[in-house]
């Protein structure tokens, strides 16, 4: 316990809620870090092993993004400590039950995450009445499915291209996870003329120096298949995806897979964050200092959030999509023209983006605070 109250610095956490329902066997976290911006959103992990502390983590990464992105959202996180694998009907249960447990703490907005989907939040929704990232039967943008994240990758390519010396139209670049974000990125990036030459999921690396088909990489994956089961091309280990020489790479999988000790094997100009840490911070020090131009993962991978956002202010997606370009260039823009002229770290920069935001927000809320931490049983 002694730790919750140790995570507290002057932004957050706003509140931390431990969860126990007895009848439906609930077991959840709920941090609402930072709300000067709104209320806090973001998604509800459903995981057996997760922390507080990890909320904590997860909860600002979510002020920090929601601010970049210059939503008029906070940032929070909440976790049920349950296997995402439960049956169905059980899931509905834990997610209803929540729902109910949150539905007072109005400055929390839920939304998916790992573990937990649509459906989960249809569920939440009923309970609460408020939740994103619905199934489109009760007004939600199917945000997967149209590939919006990665949309918002290939504007920041877009833009990054010219403070790198890319040109995007004849640019080959190569992909670390064939999922969702990786493919609707690869589909984006070639309607702007660039080339996917490498690209890999948890079997191993696909790589073919005169292109790939996207179209017909991505009905492989639908069908369950591997990259290795694309007819053309080299087929290599999963980690030789690191080596492919390029204009830019893309991360686009887990966590943490590049560290100090692979980062030299990267031969590219740019990388753009899809999936969220995929790089330690040494690792992208000694990218800056080899000049290649890193865009952080909470620039560079809202898209989801951002149609989140539009979806739960009651817009289309051709409004999300619109949302998107115009935020993530402008933010994308305002990084790089500091970080050209400071030096300094691109990650650096968009917190300082971030905290300068949260900080005039801040300016013209109450200084009265609530409870901190609260128990619901
Ligand atoms: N879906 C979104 O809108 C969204 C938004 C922001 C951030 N992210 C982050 O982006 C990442 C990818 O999300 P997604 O929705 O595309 O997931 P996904 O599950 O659809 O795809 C992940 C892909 O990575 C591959 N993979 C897994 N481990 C690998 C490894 N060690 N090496 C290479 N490939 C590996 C899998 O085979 C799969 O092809 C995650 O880190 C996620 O948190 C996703």
């Amino acid at each position: 316990m002694k730790r919750i109250f140790e995570f507290g610095d002057s932004l957050g956490p706003d509140k931390v809620v431990h969860i126990y329902d007895h009848h439906s066997g609930l077991k959840a976290i709920l941090v609402v870090d930072n709300v000067a911006c709104g209320p806090a959103m973001g998604g509800v992990r459903m995981a057996p092993d997760v922390t507080t502390e990890e909320v904590f983590r997860l909860a600002r990464a979510m002020t920090f993004k929601n601010a970049v992105a210059n939503l008029p959202y906070g940032g929070g996180k909440a976790a049920i400590l349950a296997n995402p694998k439960v049956p169905a009907a059980k899931k509905e249960t834990l997610m209803r039950a929540f729902g109910v447990a949150i539905k007072e703490i109005t400055s929390y907005i839920p939304g998916p995450d790992m573990g937990t989907d649509e459906a989960c939040m249809a569920w939440v929704q009923e309970e609460t009445g408020r939740a994103i990232g619905l199934p489109s039967a009760v007004g939600g943008i199917p945000l997967d499915e149209i590939g919006v994240t990665g949309y918002g990758l290939s504007v920041v390519a877009d833009v990054a291209s010219e403070f790198c010396s890319i040109d995007l139209s004849t640019a080959k670049f190569v992909v670390q996870g064939a999922g969702s974000v990786g493919l609707h990125t690869a589909s984006f990036l070639a309607a702007r003329g660039a080339l996917l030459i490498g690209v890999t999921d948890s079997q191993g690396t696909l790589f073919n120096p005169d292109g790939i088909d996207i179209d017909q990489l991505t009905e492989l994956k639908r069908q369950g298949k591997s990259v290795l089961d694309y007819a053309d091309g080299g087929k290599l280990s999963r980690d030789a995806v690191i080596d492919i020489p390029c204009d830019i790479w893309i991360p686009a999988a887990r966590p943490d897979v590049i560290d100090a000790d692979n980062v030299n094997r990267l031969k590219t100009k740019l990388v753009i964050q899809g999936a969220n840490i995929p790089f330690t911070a040494k690792a992208e020090q000694i990218c800056h200092d080899r000049n290649i131009l890193v865009i952080p993962d909470f620039i560079a991978n809202v898209g989801g959030v951002i149609c989140g956002a539009v979806e739960y202010g009651g817009g289309t997606k051709e409004i999300a999509f619109q949302t998107i370009e115009e935020k993530i260039r402008k933010n994308t823009t305002l990084m790089l023209e500091n970080v050209a002229s400071t030096g300094k770290l691109p990650r650096q920069i968009a917190i300082e983006i971030a905290e300068q935001r949260i900080r005039r927000a801040t300016a013209y809320r109450s200084k009265r605070h609530g409870p901190g931490l609260q128990l619901i049983a």
